[in-house]
């Protein structure tokens, strides 16, 4: 059965219509993507889905009606998001506070997951003395030990340098084998959705419709180099492809 499944949904404000018609699934302990051209509606379909917004169609979560929308996913925006007054130690466990865990609880349960996400020795540093990437590692930090069902990932790494930008996908793909988070990442970028996702959902500019639904057969630990990164490199060709010629008569590939 999915984790999570849209049928159908569609998302107008006023008279712009944003989402057309998304039907897209992601199942238990699967990495999907959804690629699309900037202004598409991407962050609208995470709105609709953690209940920020309403919009038409259906979506079911483990094959129930979606309802607790709060309660499913643990979100991550695309800026970091951190409280610059907070301690990094505080700021990971800002959710569970939110969720009524008290503070030296919730610290002890996220202690424990500072050297895993490369912050061992940053826990009183302020989110300002901390590089880019360390800080998307703790806004990760504080999205995942929240223990929801599913993570929603919005172009989590869009304003890091492309060198940091690569080595925290890297990081990304190591945590989830370990993990198997079931992860639902919104991204320009397709390099990043063939390196991370097991499937990539590719958007139509706005109205947004899935215009296609592609498989990442690469192997894991995926690869930089080698074989497996020439398949990764055709598929991103492929990807283009699509994107930038979405009527089929006109593509190059089949
Ligand atoms: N609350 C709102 N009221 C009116 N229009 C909105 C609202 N939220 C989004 N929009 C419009 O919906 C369209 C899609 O916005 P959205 O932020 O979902 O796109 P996106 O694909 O995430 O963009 P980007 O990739 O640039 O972040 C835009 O034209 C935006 O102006």
């Amino acid at each position: 059965m999915n984790r999570l499944e849209l049928r159908h949904v569609r998302k107008a404000f006023g008279g712009l219509d944003v989402l057309a018609d998304i039907s897209l699934s992601v199942g238990a302990g699967e990495f999907v993507s959804i690629l699309g051209p900037s202004g598409a509606g991407k962050s609208t379909l995470f709105q609709l889905l953690t209940g920020a917004e309403h919009g038409e169609g259906e979506m079911f979560f483990d094959g129930e009606p979606l309802d607790d929308h709060g309660k499913r996913f643990a979100f991550m925006p695309q800026r970091d998001a951190l409280m610059p007054w907070r301690r990094i130690l505080d700021n990971a466990t800002l959710g569970l506070e939110v969720q009524g865990i008290r503070r030296k609880a919730a610290r002890a349960r996220v202690a424990p997951l500072f050297a895993e996400f490369g912050l061992a020795g940053f826990e009183r540093h302020f989110p300002g003395q901390l590089s880019g990437g360390m800080r998307q590692r703790a806004a990760l930090l504080r999205t995942v030990v929240q223990q929801r069902d599913m993570l929603l990932l919005d172009e989590p790494f869009g304003a890091l340098d492309a060198l940091t930008r690569t080595a925290m996908q890297r990081w990304l793909e190591q945590m989830w084998r370990h993990h198997r988070w079931t992860a639902l990442l919104i991204t320009h970028d397709v390099r990043e959705a063939v390196f991370l996702s097991d499937r990539v959902y590719v958007l139509s500019a706005r109205p947004a419709r899935i215009v296609r639904e592609i498989k990442v057969p690469l192997p894991r630990p995926r690869s930089l180099g080698g074989q497996a990164a020439r398949q990764a490199s055709a598929l991103e060709a492929e990807i283009l492809d699509i994107i930038l010629n979405p009527n089929p008569s006109k593509r190059t590939r089949p």
